[in-house]
């Protein structure tokens, strides 16, 4: 007999759950090395029995395992079976500083008996109580309230051939195929053909199906889903829908926020897909701010990301071409632009977020937070009505926009989305700003950005305060007057967002719940999630909570 497996004390037994399990068994490669394995609610505890007596203790939480699984091997002659857990701890990195999670397998091997049956029963077993109890463990903050996708779940992925460095596909089977095969996560791959194909798809598709729905590509094509689902009959229901994202653009915003709010050391690249494959196949969900911007052309179209106009919008389309090099490209696009820095002339106003205190801050947290919540939980900081018949002289808006030059976009116009919620902060965008709002005296500004969560690419780090459903808009602004060296240290410093704190006087910041952004100079750009849109007079207000994250 390989190994002695002993039963479950049956006072560790609750409603038929095992609490503790403990057996002793082989290395999956050399039969002359044996562990002895006990699983807890928590943790799988391996300790090497050696002939020495020397023993060593190695510790598995379950809250970083994705899934285990049992097998038999294709020999006729082995009568053992086999079970095999995936973690991913956290562990310090070979190469350079920093702790970052890395895939660990624990490999066993069954031989109880001399009956393949058997050991393969007991092999499951094992699988099944690690399964079980890693599901129960899942990390989670505990300032923030989540629910957990549908088990088990079904998932609709959508990759971006294009996206980033054209290598979404491998990404796909390289990393994510394997993690989803290991948590047991059943899924339908979609590759998308051509732009909006996205968006088109989740307009249509029948949401019952998936328990999630997983991009893999840049913010984009995030951007196309999001909007996708709010363009349907059912948008109330459709966009409570789990989104996840996974990294595959250059800049990946959204992947790097949702890694930062897990507070995790920062992480890029290949980590930072790991770090979001993890959460996916954990599938906590939390609610994410949605903030809807009307365009010009009365067009209006719902963002999660940003508004940029100015000096980041510039690097982020002229930095397009340099996409190869990865998120390096927005350092290359800096570096270029920093050489023929702009002023543009416009004007902005907001609507100052209501002072910070505790009960407002855990005002998120404390909302429900499920499928069945209302999509528009920010009805209760509405305070001010739409203000259409405002005579507020003081502002002299440009009513005009026929001096505005429209610049080629790389997102085609779609028909005027009529669903989704209503935007009750804003007056038409004809109309003068409500009389509460706040008009900012300059005119000659280097950029205007307005941040909705905390990363604007993995290494921007612009809203160090943001978080998924605070239900702010965190805008900053440059004045004109400063000088290079200073936008260059102001950049830096963001890197590990510390721009807030380097005293930069042209740079201001401010937590609003609704902006308004008129650009004077005839040329110019404005991106809205990383994609230029069009150009002219834009006004947005922020809608708390109404989609779904997964995070962790
Ligand atoms: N097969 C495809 N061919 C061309 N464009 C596509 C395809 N699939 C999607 N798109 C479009 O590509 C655009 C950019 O996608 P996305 O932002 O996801 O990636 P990215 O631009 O590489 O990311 P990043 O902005 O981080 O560099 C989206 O507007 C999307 O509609």
């Amino acid at each position: 007999m390989d190994n002695d497996m002993a039963e479950p004390d049956p006072s560790r037994q609750r409603n038929g759950v095992v609490e503790g399990l403990y057996g002793e068994f082989t290395d999956s490669l050399n039969s002359k090395v044996r562990y002895s394995v006990s699983l807890t609610e928590s943790a799988l505890t391996i300790q090497k029995i050696s002939s020495s007596l020397e023993q060593d203790e190695v510790v598995f939480h379950l809250a970083d395992c994705l899934g285990c699984r049992a097998y038999k091997v294709e020999d006729e002659a082995d009568v053992g079976a086999f079970f095999t857990a995936y973690f991913y701890p956290f562990k310090r990195r070979w190469i350079s500083t920093g702790m970052a999670r890395q895939k660990v397998e624990q490999c066993f091997r069954v031989a109880l008996v001399q009956d393949p049956l058997t050991n393969l029963q007991e092999a499951e077993r094992w699988a099944r109580a690690i399964r079980e109890a890693s599901i129960r463990q899942i990390p989670r903050r505990h300032d923030v309230k989540y629910y957990e996708v549908r088990r088990p779940c079904r998932v609709m992925v959508l990759v971006n051939p294009q996206s980033g460095r054209g290598q979404a596909l491998q990404l796909f089977s390289g990393q994510i195929e394997p993690m989803l095969t290991e948590a047991s996560v059943p899924y339908t791959l979609v590759i998308t053909e051509h732009q909006n194909h996205a968006r088109e798809l989740v307009r249509e598709t029948d949401l019952s199906q998936w328990d999630a729905l997983v991009i893999l590509s840049g913010d984009g094509l995030l951007f196309e889903v999001l909007n996708g689902l709010l363009e349907r009959e059912d948008w109330e229901e459709a966009i409570q829908t789990p989104l996840s994202i996974l990294p595959g653009g250059s800049g990946n915003a959204l992947a790097a926020s949702v890694h930062h709010y897990t507070k995790s050391p920062p992480v890029w690249g290949k980590e930072l897909l790991l770090s979001c494959g993890f959460l996916l196949c954990k599938g906590l969900v939390t609610q994410l701010d949605l903030v809807s911007v009307h365009l010009a052309s009365s067009q209006r179209i719902f963002s999660f990301l940003s508004l940029a106009w100015g000096f980041v919008a510039d690097v982020d389309i002229e930095s397009e071409k340099y996409r190869l090099v990865g998120p390096m490209r927005f350092l290359v696009g800096t570096l270029m632009r920093l050489a023929s820095l702009k002023v543009y002339q416009g004007r902005l106003a907001y609507l100052p977020a209501p002072p910070f205190t505790p009960q407002n801050s855990s005002l998120c947290s404390s909302l429900p937070c499920g499928p069945n919540s209302s999509p528009n939980q920010n009805s209760r900081h509405n305070h001010i009505t739409n203000s259409n018949h405002s005579t507020n002289s003081n502002h002299n808006i440009a009513h005009n926009s026929s001096n505005i030059a429209i610049t080629t976009m790389r997102t085609e116009p779609q028909p005027v989305n009529q669903k989704g919620p209503p935007d009750s902060l804003l007056a038409d965008l004809e109309q003068p700003v409500p009389d509460h709002w706040t008009v900012v005296n300059e005119q000659d500004f280097v950029l205007v950005l307005a941040m909705f969560q905390s990363h604007l690419a993995e290494d921007l780090f612009a809203a160090p305060g943001a978080a998924a459903d605070d239900g702010f808009i965190h805008l900053l602004y440059v004045r004109a007057g400063i000088s290079r060296l200073a936008l260059l240290t102001l950049f830096m410093a963001m890197e590990k967002g510390g721009h807030l704190a380097i005293g930069c006087p042209h740079l201001v910041y401010e937590r609003v719940k609704a902006f308004r952004l008129e650009p004077l100079s005839p040329e110019g750009a404005i991106t809205v999630d990383g994609e230029m849109v069009e150009y002219g007079p834009v006004q947005a207000q922020v809608h708390e909570g109404i989609a779904r994250l997964i995070s962790g």
